[in-house]
Formats: C-alpha cells, structure tokens, sequence
C-alpha cells in the first residue's frame, strides 16, 4: 500500500523513536522540535496532560508555520497513581525501576495534530506489567544510561524490553506514538489518502 500526504505535515519531536514510526506511513513530513519546558500548571488527569502538553508543543510549531499540519505527541508513564516522566539521572532512574518492577503501569501518549483547519488530540493507553527485577538487574540496566532520556525510565525497544512480562494494548504507544491510531485519524482527517494509482 502506498499513502500520500494532502498537506506538508511536520513531526514537532527530536524524538528518533518518533520520527522512525512515523517514516512507517511513507509519506514526506518535516521534523522540527518544539524545545518547549514539558510543565504544566494546573489539576489535570495524566491523559489531560499529555495531550495538554503535546498541543504545546505542536503549537510552537505550527505558528511558525500556518499553512502545515503539525504533530505533536507526549508520553508519561503513571504507577499507583503517581507519574513517571523522564528520569533527572540515574539515582532517579534506580527509584524508577524499583517501583516498575514487578508491577503493572499504564503509558500513555497525548497526541495532537493541528493546523490547516484542523485540531484534534487524542491520548493512548497501554498497560505494561514488570517481571521481579533483581538489585543486579537494575543496576546493570541503570548504568547503561539507556533509561535517561526516556518516560518511566526505560526503554520497551531496547534493553528495557527485556524486563517486560506482558503489554495489553498498542507496543508502538510505548515506544512514543500510536501509530495506528495515528494514521486511522489522518486517513479520516483526508490529511492523507492511498494513493489511487497504486491501488488499482
Ligand atoms: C516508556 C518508553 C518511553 N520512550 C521514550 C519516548 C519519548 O521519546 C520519551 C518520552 O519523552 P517525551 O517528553 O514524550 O518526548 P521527547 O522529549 O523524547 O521528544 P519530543 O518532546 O521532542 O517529542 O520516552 C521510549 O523510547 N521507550 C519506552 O518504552
């Protein structure tokens, strides 16, 4: 199958585990990161507040660029109601793990897509539960410097993945965007279509 884009879409990320699921659709998009401070004031639900910040950072970017369609997702991670962004260093990621192990957690990305007459957000859950991990597993996962730049502390696509026992929901959400929730929105958006010629 082959998609093509209606509108100039742009990735608001310097995520690469973004920017590489998104490639998945085939289609043309720029990448431009936000750089916005990933706070919030306010009482909101963590679903409110990813897709609260995602819009904040699509935003920065589609003002500076009025005729495209922007993109911007968030990902946090909540266990026993408390959230997990990303790690400040590695004592951090240590307490992080501590409480992932041998639990269940919900991730959730807010994603938001805005621009061209459009605005739309959405958030996606999935739930990841945690083998026991052993001190030494932790440690040795914590020195690798792999959890620091990412929600929760782990990553599910790299060695993080190997502490994971089961996941009810969409893995790609894990790793930073919903990509199938994703494309289903833009298909029904007519921000993309297939491309006919292709599929005839
Ligand atoms: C839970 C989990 C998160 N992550 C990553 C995805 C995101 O990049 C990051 C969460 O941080 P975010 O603040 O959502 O994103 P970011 O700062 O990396 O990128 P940007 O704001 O520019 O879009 O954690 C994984 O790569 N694997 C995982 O298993």
């Amino acid at each position: 199958m082959k998609l093509i884009a209606n509108k100039n879409i742009i990735l608001a990320t310097e995520s690469p585990r973004r920017k590489e699921l998104f490639s998945i659709l085939g289609i043309p998009f720029e990448v431009q990161p936000s750089g916005i401070v990933e706070t919030l004031d306010g009482v909101y639900t963590p679903e409110e507040m990813a897709i609260k910040i995602a819009h904040n950072k699509a935003i920065v970017i589609a003002e500076k660029n009025p005729d495209a369609v922007v993109i911007g997702a968030d990902t946090t991670v909540r266990i026993n109601e408390e959230l997990l962004t990303k790690p400040s260093d590695k004592l951090q990621a240590k307490e992080f793990m501590k409480k992932l192990s041998g639990n269940t957690h919900q991730v959730i990305t807010g994603v938001s897509i805005l621009g061209a007459n459009v605005s739309i957000a959405f958030a996606e859950s999935t739930l990841v539960k945690f083998y026991d991990l052993t001190d030494e597993q932790i440690d040795a996962y914590v020195q690798s410097g792999d959890p620091l730049d990412k929600a929760g502390g782990y990553g599910i696509q790299t060695m993080g993945g190997l502490f994971v026992e089961k996941i009810q929901g969409d893995y790609n959400n894990v790793v930073g965007l919903p990509i199938s929730r994703l494309f289903q929105t833009l298909l029904k958006l007519e921000l993309i279509e297939f491309d006919k010629e292709l599929t005839k």
